[in-house]
């Protein structure tokens, strides 16, 4: 594979995976209500939300509520109230393995590679994590999932060539560099075998030429399926490259729209201006 190609062998839809269900056009993610306390402080007042296959911004002031909202998503907390599908999947309240495995992952603002284990070994063990013991196991006996092992091998080397992290594959994981963690970070995320891909803030302390690669890399990978929702401070960075716009404000929803639409809505200038910052 050269470098830019894509991944080409996307994995079929499997019966495990939301989208074996989704048609095409049909919203990946449907959000209905959904609430969440911490203490005292709502984090998400009733978040209602659709998001459609491609490439969708995720935007708001400093404790508007994304972080939460991507935790709510994948698993990582629990929502006090409503509802959120993948596809026509109810996945509310279930456990992130569970979550990844219906086709939805995410990133972390800070990259959570395991340092001491070499980039390959971070690599192999994203879609290990996902499939569990039945494949440990299978590492341990050396008799079963053989082609499965196989495959998995043959992908990571692919993702990571595609990232151009294919020469750090034996280097420890601690050793790369800010913008290499985030790539590896993607590329983890990706071995899982997903519909969508939530990317919390993976370009910020990016130096503006890997920025450019990592745009350019998930615009290859929306071409090949896949589907992005991104947090990201840079507004000019979401409106250029998202196909929509979702604007957060106080735990819920402010707008959603194109990006020419959203950047002019009176609605948002005034919670980026009275007195939140970006
Ligand atoms: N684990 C937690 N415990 C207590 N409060 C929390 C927790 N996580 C988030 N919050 C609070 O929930 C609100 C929303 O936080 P969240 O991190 O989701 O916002 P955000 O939009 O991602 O902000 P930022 O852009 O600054 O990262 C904030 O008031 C925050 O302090």
């Amino acid at each position: 594979m050269s470098e830019q190609d894509t991944p080409s062998s996307k994995p079929d839809a499997t019966e495990t995976n939301s989208r074996a269900t989704g048609g095409c056009g049909d919203p990946i993610l449907r959000i209905q209500g959904v609430t969440k306390q911490f203490g005292g402080i709502t984090a998400l007042d009733g978040v209602d939300l659709t998001v459609d296959p491609g490439i969708t911004g995720l935007i708001g002031p400093n404790g508007a509520g994304k972080t939460t909202l991507f935790n709510c998503l994948t698993g990582f907390h629990k929502p006090d109230d409503g509802q959120i599908s993948l596809y026509e999947t109810d996945i509310t309240g279930k456990e992130p393995p569970t979550i990844a495995q219906q086709g939805m992952v995410r990133t972390f603002q800070i990259p959570r590679e395991l340092a001491d284990m070499t980039v390959f070994e971070n690599l192999l063990l994203a879609p290990m994590n996902q499939h569990g013991e039945r494949l440990l196991a299978s590492w341990v006996r050396g008799e079963q999932f053989v082609e499965e092992e196989q495959t998995i091998r043959d992908r990571a080397r692919e993702i990571a060539a595609f990232f151009e992290l294919d020469h750090l594959l034996n280097e420890p994981a601690g050793s790369l560099s800010g913008g290499q963690r985030k790539l590896l970070e993607i590329a983890r995320a990706l071995l899982t075998d997903p519909d969508i891909v939530l990317l919390d803030e993976p370009l910020a302390g990016v130096n503006p030429t890997l920025e450019q690669k990592i745009l350019s890399r998930i615009e290859d990978l929306v071409e090949d399926g896949y589907s992005f929702l991104l947090i990201e401070h840079d507004i000019d960075l979401i409106m250029d490259n998202c196909e929509r716009v979702v604007v957060m404000h106080q735990g819920a929803v402010l707008t959603t729209g194109p990006p020419e639409e959203v950047q002019s809505d009176e609605r948002v200038i005034e919670a980026y201006l009275g007195g939140d910052n970006v």
